[in-house]
């Protein structure tokens, strides 16, 4: 992943994450509370693992982590290497449920994005397709009254997107991140409660 080099970055060198992004969950986690000890989580869009490190050391959990890129090999992680919008994930992660002797996880977490094509409206409908298809994956997955959160490139649809899941979760907010690039059109959507 190209970065550029700023204050995270140094502090994710030197704290040993694997990206900057990590900061932007800390960030979440202290204003919201996502996630808390004992707590399995899916990740998604992990690579190259800042968030995952993150998760795994609040939790202490072993994290289920997709990418559609290749991620290191990291203690307590199960990565599975899958595009979330095929169908075969699905099953996959129903399998790994199985190995750890879950039905459910707590939290659902998705950093994912493409490459940005610098193109507002293209990245945006990207966006949207990825938000939804995490929030389709957090319908079959995520247990009662737990947490999901995505991130998303604002745009036209943006508020359509939020509105159309809201209504199944008791608290809902769009938020942005001090961690995310200044002017970017970064923002999290954080849901939380599950009905
Ligand atoms: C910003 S990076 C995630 C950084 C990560 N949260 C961290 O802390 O290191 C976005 C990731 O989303 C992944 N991604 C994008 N589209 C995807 C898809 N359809 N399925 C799975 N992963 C995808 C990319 O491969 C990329 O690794």
């Amino acid at each position: 992943m190209l970065e550029r080099k700023d204050t995270y970055y140094y502090r994710a060198k030197s704290e040993n994450y694997a990206s900057r992004a990590a900061y932007k969950l800390k960030e979440l986690q202290r204003k919201f509370g996502i996630i808390g000890p004992g707590e399995h989580v899916l990740e998604i869009g992990s690579s190259p693992g800042g968030w995952t490190k993150y998760i795994a050391e609040v939790t202490g959990k072993s994290v289920v982590a997709v990418d559609i890129s290749p991620m290191k090999y990291m203690d307590n992680v199960i990565f599975l290497k899958a595009d979330i919008m095929g169908d075969q994930l699905i099953d996959r992660i129903r399998d790994t449920l199985k190995v750890l002797g879950k039905e459910s996880f707590q939290a659902v977490l998705s950093d994912a994005m493409v490459k940005t094509s610098g193109n507002g409206s293209i990245d945006h409908s990207a966006s949207y397709m990825i938000g939804n298809r995490v929030m389709e994956i957090a319908n079959i997955f995520l247990s009662t009254g737990g947490s999901c959160v995505f991130k998303h490139f604002q745009g036209d649809m943006t508020q359509d997107l939020f509105r159309k899941w809201k209504d199944s979760y008791r608290f809902s907010r769009i938020t942005n991140t001090r961690a995310s690039r200044h002017g970017s059109r970064e923002i999290y959507m954080i849901f939380k409660g599950k009905l």
